[in-house]
Order: structure tokens, then C-alpha cells, then sequence
């Protein structure tokens, strides 16, 4: 059989970094290969040489058998290639249906599209409002719209990066259902995603590139993860540590009473949390369900009235951001190009956009600046061209790390973090879950939202679930189970004579 897409030698070096090292590789029609790689191993960059939004040094592209030029999207498109970018490509103030409009051909009509759009995203399970506003939707219903307008351009080689990071796992069930019938259907598709399970559930190709080379073609389903893994990072992956008994303390406490946080919201907040010092809190739940709201009214980014949230005691809901940075709160948000970083400033400039520590009488201090960005940088093994790079150069999981590296390097009081793990490799998660719980263990009270409920169950004391703004039981890990978090996060919490032990807060 001729392969769909096959590429030979392909190099790209971005200065003095060689992204991809003589790549070559082949996908059949039909065919689900996955590509697995540590952050930084160059995978995204393929793609996106593959979709034309980058231009290779050196290297061929087949396509169907034919010597093909892709040096342009609009290249790769009129072969019949989609991409579901890490990053969401798509205008904040248009609505979904205007964003998938702007990928396809002229001449789509509006109220036709809507139809289609709601079409696929029923028969896909990714349902969306197609008249719904892009800012106004949670990264997981971002996410949802990157898939539809893909899938919407009917493609013969689809490839998704890292697409099933902001899922819920009824989502997820339901996309890997559409493209195991992409398949069926003679679809060729790349995947790219750090989730170990997902690949070898998947795909029987896989493979694996280490610092810009490919380093193994593997069948997943015939080794193990912790093999897998070892392929990906060279090494074993780090065990968790242990979360010892702490003295506790007042830390972040909320109290919500059917809070709307803006006239946009959806739902209004109600419930409480607990989050002591020295123990790491989780918020389980389908992204959408108000947790935006939330991490916004936590950071200060929103007010609400002064004694839904207080700090060690005192009530700060209606303090903004820089009083509750001053207090200890330190936040990770979930979008980390835009909200956690300017794209386009240097590692250097972001930290010292997040922080007054940096300036004294007016003046920046830069030698202390430059310091505590190489210490982000050497601690979390974060990748990059130096603490000079920009944020947009670096590659998704790295800028994560450097993220968070910068706020676990302030040893805040209280630090919420929305996601940590998004795109970050499974040695590299390890390294921040392991740097969480050693905050916690030192004193500090974490909050920590994640839709990966392994995640949650492998680094939290206690747990919550969100549903549609309403905030269950706070119960432990301990009491609870994976399959009935799972369950809750429908909203079908018990109510509070039959739920498991509540925590002690
Ligand atoms: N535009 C750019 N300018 C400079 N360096 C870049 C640029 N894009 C990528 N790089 C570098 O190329 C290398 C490979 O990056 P790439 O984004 O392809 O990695 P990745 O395997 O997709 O990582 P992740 O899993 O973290 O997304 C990294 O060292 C990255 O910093």
C-alpha cells in the first residue's frame, strides 16, 4: 500500500537548537500513529512542518505517493491535512461558528455551517453552541471547537497535538470512538499526546523522538508504559513522594452562596472549600462547570462579597490581585500564553510582570531578576534559549514548567493552580506533582483544579468536585474512589447524611 504522507530527511534548527535532526517517517491511510517525545523533542514542530506553518531546513514530503511542496497551510490543506494545534488558534471575540468559518472555503454559508457544526458535534459527542462568544468558553470547550473545525474540513490526514489534554473522560471516550471510525474510514491520523494509556489504547505504531531524532518505532500495546516512558525520557520516571502528617494552619477558605462572578457566567458559585496549610486540595470536574469563575474570583481577578474567600483568616473577597499577593496567594492559571505569560517578552520580562519583589523605589532589579529566572530555569529543567528567550519559543510543557517553577520559587502561602500538568511530559509531571507536595509538606496550602482525576488521587489529601458552579462534599482521598469522583462530577453527589466522611476542616 502506498503511504499517505511520508517524510524523509526532514531538519530544522532554530538557531543553535536543532528542533528535528533528519526525521523521516511514514503514515498509511488509515493508520493511527502516535508520536511520543519528552517536552522539547521536537514534535510539535513536525506537525507543524507537516501543516506547512513551519518550513523544514532540509527534507521531502510524499503525499499519496507524489513529491508534494507543503510551505503553507493553505498547502497542506488543499491536500486534504487538518491540525488541531496545542495552542487554540482562535479569535476571542468571534463566536464558534464565525472561527470555523474563517477555515473554510469562501462562499460557506453562515446558517448552513451552523448546521453542520451542530451535526458533527453531536454525531463526535463534542458538543458546542455554535453561537456561543470564544472568550466566554472554558479551554476544554476551546478545545471541542479546534476538534469540529478540523473535522469539518473532512480531511485525509488529520493530526492532533496533544488534543485530549482538557477532556473530560467522557469526551475523551467519545473522541477516541470518532477517530478509531476516522480510521475505519481510510483517515490517516497523528497524534501527539504525553498520556501513556492513551497511545497504547489507541495505536500500534508509535513513535518516539528524543531531542529532535527519532529514537524508536514501538507497537505501545506491546510494551509496557514504564518501558514506553523509559524510551521517551531516557530514564525511569520519578516516584512520588510521600505526604507526611503536617501541623495545619489556616489557609484558603471559600464560602460561597449562589455567587455570580460576571454578568457572562453561566452558572453562580455555591459551596465551600477548605484548603488548610499543609494539605494539597483538589477540584475534580469537567472544565465548563464554573471552574474559570472560580479560579477567577480566587486570584482577584473578580470581586465577590469579603467573606467568601479569606486568607489565614481574613476576608478577602473583595481585595484585588496584588493585595492577595501580597497575603501569600499565588495563582497558575490555566492559559499559559496570554494569561500566564506575554508571548512575546522574555522569560525575564514574565517574571518580573508577576511580581513587585523585582522592583525597588521604582527602579528594576535586574541582576535579581536574571537570578531567579535562571533558578526557575536550572531547577525545573526548563528547556529553552536562556532566560532571554521569549515564552512563545518555547516549547508547550516547558513553558508550563517555567510557570510554574516562577510561582513555587516565590514559597507562596496559598497556591491555586489551574491544570499544572497541561502538556507536560509524564517525568516533567512528576517533577512538578513532587514539587507540590513538598510545598504542601513545607506548610503551604494548594488548590489544585485538574480534569485528570489519576492526577488529583495521586498528589491530594482532600477532594472536591464542581458541578455546574455547585461545589460537592469536601471529603479525603482516602474515603473516596476514583469511579465515584467519576460519578460525581455529573453533579450526582450523595447529599450530606449519605456522602463519605466529610474531611475535618
Ligand atoms: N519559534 C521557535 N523559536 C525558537 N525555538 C523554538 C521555536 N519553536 C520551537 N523551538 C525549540 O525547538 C525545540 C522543540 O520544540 P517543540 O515545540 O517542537 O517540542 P515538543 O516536543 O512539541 O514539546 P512539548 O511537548 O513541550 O510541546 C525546543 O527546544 C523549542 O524551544
Amino acid at each position: 500500500m502506498t503511504p499517505r504522507l511520508r517524510l524523509q530527511n526532514i531538519t530544522k534548527r532554530y538557531g543553535s537548537t536543532i528542533a528535528n535532526r533528519d526525521i523521516s517517517l511514514e503514515v498509511m491511510p488509515g493508520e493511527i500513529l502516535s508520536v511520543l517525545g519528552e517536552n522539547g523533542a521536537g514534535k510539535s514542530t513536525l506537525m507543524k512542518i507537516i501543516f506547512g506553518s513551519v518550513v523544514p531546513d532540509q527534507g521531502q514530503f510524499f503525499f499519496n505517493g507524489k513529491r508534494v511542496n507543503i510551505s503553507s497551510p493553505a498547502d497542506a490543506r488543499k491536500l486534504g491535512i487538518a491540525m488541531v494545534f496545542q495552542h487554540f488558534v482562535l479569535f476571542d471575540t468571534l463566536t464558534v461558528k464565525e472561527n470555523i468559518l474563517l477555515g473554510l472555503p469562501e462562499g460557506t454559508s453562515l446558517a448552513k455551517l451552523e448546521k453542520e457544526i451542530k451535526e458533527k458535534s453531536k454525531h463526535y459527542g463534542l458538543e458546542v453552541d455554535p453561537n456561543a462568544v470564544i472568550n466566554d468558553l472554558s479551554m476544554g470547550e476551546r478545545q471541542r471547537v479546534e476538534i469540529l473545525r478540523a473535522l469539518l474540513t473532512n480531511p485525509q490526514l488529520l493530526i492532533l497535538d496533544e488534543p485530549t489534554s482538557v477532556l473530560s473522560p467522557l469526551a475523551l471516550k467519545a473522541l477516541f470512538k470518532t477517530l478509531r471510525q476516522l480510521s475505519s474510514e481510510g483517515v490517516s491520523i497523528i497524534f501527539i499526546t504525553h498520556k501513556l494509556n492513551e497511545i497504547r489504547a489507541l495505536s500500534k505504531n508509535c513513535c518516539v523522538i528524543r531531542g529532535g531524532q527519532v529514537v524508536a518505532n514501538v507497537n505501545p500495546q506491546e510494551i509496557s508504559e514504564d518501558d514506553l516512558a523509559k524510551l521517551m525520557i531516557g530514564n525511569d520516571l520519578p516516584e512520588i513522594l510521600p505526604k507526611p502528617e503536617v501541623k495545619q494552619a489556616l489557609g484558603l477558605d471559600l464560602n460561597l452562596r449562589r455567587e455570580k462572578v460576571s454578568y457572562k457566567s453561566h452558572f453562580p458559585l455555591s459551596g465551600q472549600i477548605h484548603v488548610p496549610c499543609g494539605k494539597i486540595v483538589g477540584i475534580a470536574g469537567i472544565s465548563g462547570n464554573g471552574q474559570s469563575d472560580l479560579m477567577k474570583a480566587i486570584s482577584g481577578e473578580a470581586l465577590l462579597p469579603k467573606d467568601a474567600i479569606s486568607i489565614c483568616g481574613a476576608p478577602v473577597g473583595d481585595l484585588r490581585v496584588k493585595h492577595r499577593r501580597a497575603m501569600g496567594l499565588r495563582y497558575v492559571p490555566e492559559e499559559r500564553l496570554g494569561q500566564a505569560t506575554v508571548p512575546e517578552m522574555s522569560l525575564e520580562s514574565n517574571t518580573l510582570l508577576t511580581s513587585n519583589l523585582f522592583l525597588a523605589k521604582g527602579f528594576m532589579r535586574n541582576k535579581m531578576i536574571h537570578r531567579f529566572t535562571e533558578t526557575v530555569i536550572e531547577k525545573f529543567k526548563v528547556k529553552s534559549g536562556g532566560s532571554h528567550a521569549s515564552a512563545a519559543s518555547l516549547s508547550g510543557g516547558n513553558l508550563q514548567k517555567f510557570i510554574v517553577g516562577r510561582e513555587l520559587l516565590h514559597n507562596p502561602k496559598i497556591l491555586v493552580l489551574n491544570q499544572p500538568t497541561w502538556g507536560v511530559d509524564a517525568g516533567a509531571a512528576a517533577l512538578i506533582r513532587n514539587a507540590l507536595i513538598r510545598q504542601r509538606t513545607g506548610g503551604s496550602a494548594v488548590l489544585v483544579v485538574s480534569e485528570e482525576l489519576d492526577e488529583l488521587f495521586e498528589i491530594c489529601d482532600e477532594i472536591v468536585v464542581m458541578s455546574e458552579g455547585k461545589i460537592s462534599p469536601q471529603v479525603k482521598i482516602s474515603d473516596v474512589s476514583i469511579e465515584e469522583i467519576g460519578r460525581w462530577m455529573s453533579g450526582l453527589w450523595p447529599q450530606k447524611s449519605e456522602a463519605p466522611k466529610e474531611a475535618s476542616v
